[in-house]
């Protein structure tokens, strides 16, 4: 196998484990996702040489491809990764060493927005809770199930309007909610009204819903003010990246009914979800899955032939 090019792959196994037979004549794949160990021990455990590797295939919210990984393999000349955001990967780094990053650009767009309204109106309407309340009954007297609100007609804040969050915008609108946002900057063609405060955009609307990437401008751009002002009835929804929310303090006013509800794809330190939530009927959870559906196996192909 060693004339084969090698490709270490840190994920998504979910996707990567239907793809490998079909190319594993073309490429030797290091399936740095299956083992527990750290990427210098994995090498040296398989006798991989390190310095054979060429690529790197990745996943987001997975094993972030830092300084320290693209130290140790000194010649990768390629990352591709499975999603639109790029924020696992050290990006001055590849800048630095001329490492080309291929992702999903804008491609899922429309999938993540999908999964952020159906999460919008499962927190509001009570969906997954009144699927455990069905289930798990066990008097037959008649159904005492707490009430859910209306999604149509309310005010929604979009924090990050860019392909996702303006996806999310069009579907809502839909929905007769009423649209405002807030962005790096306002956008010159865009009629719905701009917040350039979080906390503002937060203070006038119902609903909050997350779609900016992870940089150092935005980590915890969901702090405890932004979470206050949205107040006791309002609902956050997360398919950006964990670490835009300060999720102790989400957790802190989800428990003390700070705030309404939220619908969370994703996590500060995935895979870990705070336990804290589990019994939180007024959360939905999800496994950072806004992006995975059955289309994205052909995408990664596509991705892939670039190595
Ligand atoms: O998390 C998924 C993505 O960034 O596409």
């Amino acid at each position: 196998m060693a004339h084969l090019p090698q490709v270490l792959v840190f994920g998504p196994p979910t996707i990567f484990t239907q793809f490998e037979p079909q190319y594993s004549h073309k490429y030797h794949f290091l399936n740095a996702w299956a083992s527990s160990l750290p990427l210098d021990q994995f090498l040296h455990t398989h006798n991989y040489e390190p310095s054979s590797i060429q690529a790197i295939l990745c996943a987001g919210g997975g094993t972030p491809v830092t300084v320290h990984v693209l130290s140790v393999l000194s010649s990768v000349k390629l990352i591709v990764t499975t999603s639109a955001g790029l924020d696992h990967i050290d990006l001055l780094e590849c800048r630095r060493r001329g490492i080309q990053v291929a992702g999903a650009g804008s491609l899922f767009s429309e999938e993540v927005a999908e999964m952020a309204v159906g999460l919008l109106i499962d927190a509001m309407r009570k969906i997954s809770a009144a699927d455990r309340y069905v289930r798990q009954r066990v008097h037959s007297g008649p159904w005492d199930f707490p009430l859910g609100s209306k999604l149509g007609g309310k005010r929604v804040g979009i924090v990050g309007l860019g392909s996702i969050g303006f996806e999310v915008a069009k579907r809502l609108e839909a929905f007769g909610c009423s649209i405002f946002y807030n962005s790096r900057k306002e956008k010159p063609f865009i009629s719905y009204p701009f917040y350039s405060s979080v906390v503002e955009l937060a203070a006038n609307s119902n609903a909050l819903v997350i779609c900016c990437a992870l940089t150092e401008q935005t980590r915890h751009i969901i702090n405890k003010e932004v979470l206050l002002a949205l107040g006791k009835e309002g609902v956050m929804v997360n398919i950006g990246r964990g670490a835009l929310v300060d999720e102790k303090e989400l957790v802190r006013c989800l428990i003390e009914g700070e705030i309404g509800g939220a619908g969370l794809d994703v996590f500060e330190n995935e895979p870990h979800v705070p336990e804290e939530l589990f019994g939180l009927d007024n959360v939905v959870l999800s496994p950072h899955a806004a992006a995975l559906l059955k289309s994205l196996p052909l995408i990664c192909v596509t991705l892939w032939q670039g190595i």
